[in-house]
C-alpha cells in the first residue's frame, strides 16, 4: 500500500456552514487506526463548533472507503487490535449518535466499514458508475457485530437486512437506491455533494433541538446496546482474532485481493 503524503483527512467548512470531512488514504481509504483517529477527532470538531451539519465523502476518484484495513487484523499486535476497536467503536457512537445532520457523499465502492461509515449517516447520495455498497463480512469468514447489523436493520427493512448480511450482498447503485440503502444516485461527487446540500437544506424551518432530539431518541436502541456491551464486544473482537481460522481466511482474502491488484 503506498505510503501517506498528506493528512488523513482534511475538515472543511463551506460558505453555507456545512462541514465536509473528506477521508484521505490513499489508495482505498482502509481504515487503519491512525485513519479513524482522525475521523473520530473531526466528528469532535464538528460537534464543538456547533456546525450544523457535515458531509462524509472522499478523496479517492473511486472508493469511498475499502473497509477496516484487514492489515489491522491479520497477525495483529493485541495491544493495538484493542486499541483500533475501541476507536471504531468511539468513530460509531459519535456519528450515528451525532446530534447535527450528517449525509454520505459515496464516491465510488463502500464495501463493509465503508457501508458502515455511510449508513451511521442520515442520508446516502452515491455516485453512479460499476461501484458496490454493502455489508461483506461473511464471505470473508467473518461475522459483522452487531453494531454493524443494526446499522443495517436501521437503513433498510429487517428481512433485507438479513438476506444481504448471511449472503455478503454487494448491491449495485441501483439495487441500493431500489432497497433504500442509499436515497439518491448522483452523476458525479459535485453532484452528490450538492444532493446532500439540498438534504441538510429541508431542516433550516425545523427548529434544531426538536430535530436532534428526534434523531437521537430514533436511534437511541442500537447506540444503548453497544454502551452497555463495549467490553464485551472487544473480548470478541480480540477472541476472534486469535482464531487460526479466522487468521487463516485473513490471509486467503489478502493474497486474493494482492492477486487482483496485481492483474
Ligand atoms: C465483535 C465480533 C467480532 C468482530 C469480527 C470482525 C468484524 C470486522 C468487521 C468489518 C470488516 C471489514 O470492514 S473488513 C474489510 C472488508 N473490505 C473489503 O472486503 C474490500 C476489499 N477491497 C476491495 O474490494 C477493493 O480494494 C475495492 C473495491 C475497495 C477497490 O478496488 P480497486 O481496484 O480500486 O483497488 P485494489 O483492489 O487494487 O486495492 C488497492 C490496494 O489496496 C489494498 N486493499 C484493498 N482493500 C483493503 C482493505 N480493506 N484493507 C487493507 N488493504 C486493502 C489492496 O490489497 C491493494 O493493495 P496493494 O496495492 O498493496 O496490492
Amino acid at each position: 500500500m503506498a505510503a501517506q503524503a498528506g493528512p488523513l483527512v482534511d475538515l472543511s467548512i463551506d460558505n453555507d456552514g456545512i462541514a465536509i470531512l473528506t477521508m484521505n488514504r490513499p489508495p482505498v481509504n482502509s481504515l487503519n487506526l491512525e485513519l479513524l483517529e482522525e475521523i473520530g477527532k473531526s466528528l469532535d470538531e464538528v460537534a464543538k463548533n456547533k456546525t450544523k451539519s457535515m458531509i462524509l465523502t472522499s478523496s479517492s476518484p473511486s472508493v469511498f472507503s475499502a473497509g477496516l484495513d484487514i492489515m489491522e487484523m491479520y497477525k495483529p499486535d493485541l495491544k493495538r487490535a484493542e486499541i483500533f476497536w475501541t476507536t471504531l467503536q468511539d468513530v460509531w457512537i459519535k456519528l450515528f449518535g451525532s446530534s447535527y445532520i450528517t449525509a454520505a457523499a459515496i464516491n465510488g465502492h463502500a464495501p463493509a466499514g465503508g457501508c458502515l461509515l455511510s449508513m451511521s449517516c442520515e442520508y446516502r447520495v452515491m455516485v453512479e458508475g460499476k461501484y458496490t455498497i454493502g455489508l461483506n463480512e461473511t464471505a470473508l469468514g467473518i461475522v459483522a457485530p452487531t453494531w454493524f447489523m443494526d446499522t443495517m436493520c436501521h437503513t433498510i427493512p429487517i428481512r433485507q437486512a438479513e438476506y444481504a448480511l448471511t449472503t455478503a450482498r454487494m448491491f449495485t447503485v441501483d439495487e441500493a437506491l431500489q432497497v433504500g440503502l442509499i436515497d439518491e444516485s448522483a452523476s458525479d461527487k459535485a453532484d452528490a455533494i450538492d444532493k446532500c446540500k439540498k438534504f441538510i437544506r429541508k431542516f433550516d424551518k425545523i427548529p434544531s433541538l426538536a430535530r436532534a432530539v428526534t434523531k437521537q431518541k430514533i436511534r437511541e436502541g442500537p447506540l444503548v446496546r453497544l454502551q452497555k456491551n463495549r467490553q464485551q464486544d472487544t473480548a470478541e473482537f480480540l477472541g476472534f482474532l486469535k482464531n487460526p481460522k479466522i487468521q487463516q481466511s485473513l490471509e486467503m482474502y489478502i493474497q486474493s485481493l494482492k492477486q487482483k491488484a496485481a492483474k
